[in-house]
């Protein structure tokens, strides 16, 4: 469905000299610096996949999205979205793909949302079978109905983003593009665009591709991830697969049935939080098993209770980022360090 072989994208970024007479040098030669924001990346999406797309700022993540949908023309290598060259055929993959931008509307900012519908219903020749089929889903499952009437400029931002992906949805297209879709919203917001993301692709078999700083978003909704630093892809993989890689362990809350003291930690654990009869220990990767921790406490103190939990997802990346800026340092090469995972 979607390819992309050894794609790169590179800006010209220009250098201006300071004060007056630098102005005047810079309307006569312009000089600039070539970056590479996009270096070599290969990869591809199935129908029916959703992947997430993380890196941290400026890692090339948007301009990968712009090239994907025909905005921006690679500067070399080849990109296939539905056996398509996005630049060559933008109105085609128009047809074929969705797109939401978080930080820039789709929709008419001065007409109410409806009208939005309506002009694209025309502008993709939606039949009216399809179009009001989809009208009545997203009415209510994304509660549009609670400001179909209003102009997209009096709308909060959860519903605002809430018209983007119906709107993006509306003429049923088989992939669609979401470059930071849930920024800005509150809680709740973000769980019902999650949830409604997640239908679409489990019901609709529509591909995804997420971009999102919020690691949430890419846990729930995408079990493959795609990691991007300095414009370079170093890591395709499943989030469990990153998970089990990185994880520094596992967190274990242990109850006690009466506080044994600051003494309890064996070797490998470490006490992180103590609330009396309530501790929580990290256990290393080393340890065999959380189980083994557990029943080897429980043989000197009485435990009433314990919970288990896997490192969180936000700490794992936080971790890989550093662990890459480590070996930038260290110097080495890319294969080196995607063997690291
Ligand atoms: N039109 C442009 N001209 C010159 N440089 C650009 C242009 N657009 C982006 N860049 C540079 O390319 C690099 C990648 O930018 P891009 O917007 O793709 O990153 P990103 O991963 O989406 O970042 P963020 O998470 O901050 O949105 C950055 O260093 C940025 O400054």
């Amino acid at each position: 469905m979607i390819q992309v072989e050894g794609i790169s994208k590179e800006y010209k970024q220009f250098t201006r000299s300071p004060g007056i007479i630098g102005s005047m040098k810079n309307l006569l030669s312009r000089e600039h610096t070539l970056l590479k924001a996009v270096n070599e990346i290969s990869f591809s999406i199935e129908k029916g996949e959703a992947v997430g797309y993380l890196g941290p700022n400026g890692a090339g993540k948007s301009t990968m999205i712009k090239m994907l949908t025909g905005i921006l023309v690679p500067t070399s290598g080849t990109i296939t979205v539905n056996n398509l060259v996005p630049h060559k055929h933008r109105k085609e993959i128009a047809k074929k793909v969705g797109i939401v931008f978080g930080q820039r509307s789709q929709l008419w900012w001065d007409l109410p949302v409806e009208d939005s519908f309506e002009l694209h219903r025309r502008i993709y020749n939606i039949q009216d079978i399809d179009y009001r089929k989809n009208m009545n889903i997203f009415l209510e499952l994304l509660n549009l109905k609670e400001f179909i009437t209003q102009p997209v400029r009096q709308l909060s931002l959860g519903q605002r983003m809430r018209a983007e992906i119906g709107l993006a949805l509306l003429h049923n297209p088989d992939i669609v593009f979401l470059d930071e879709p849930t920024i800005g919203l509150d809680v709740i917001a973000k769980d019902n665009i999650r949830s409604f993301i997640k239908q679409m692709n489990r019901e609709r078999k529509v591909s995804i591709l997420l971009t999102s700083h919020d690691l949430k978003d890419i846990e729930e909704i995408c079990p493959r991830m795609l990691i991007v630093n300095k414009g370079e892809l170093i890591f395709d993989g499943t989030v469990d697969h990153l998970k089990s890689s990185l994880s520094s362990g596992k967190i274990i809350t242990i109850e006690f049935a009466s506080n044994p003291g600051e003494y309890v930690a064996l070797e490998n654990a470490e006490l992180i939080a103590d609330q009396g009869i309530r501790k929580t220990f990290k256990i290393d990767k080393g340890l065999d098993s959380a189980i083994d921790f557990v029943q080897s406490v429980s043989k000197r103190y009485p435990i009433k209770d314990f919970i288990l939990q896997d490192s969180d997802i936000e700490d794992i990346i936080r971790r890989y980022y550093r662990s890459l800026e480590d070996d930038n340092n260290n110097e080495l090469t890319k294969q080196e360090r995607l063997s690291v995972i």
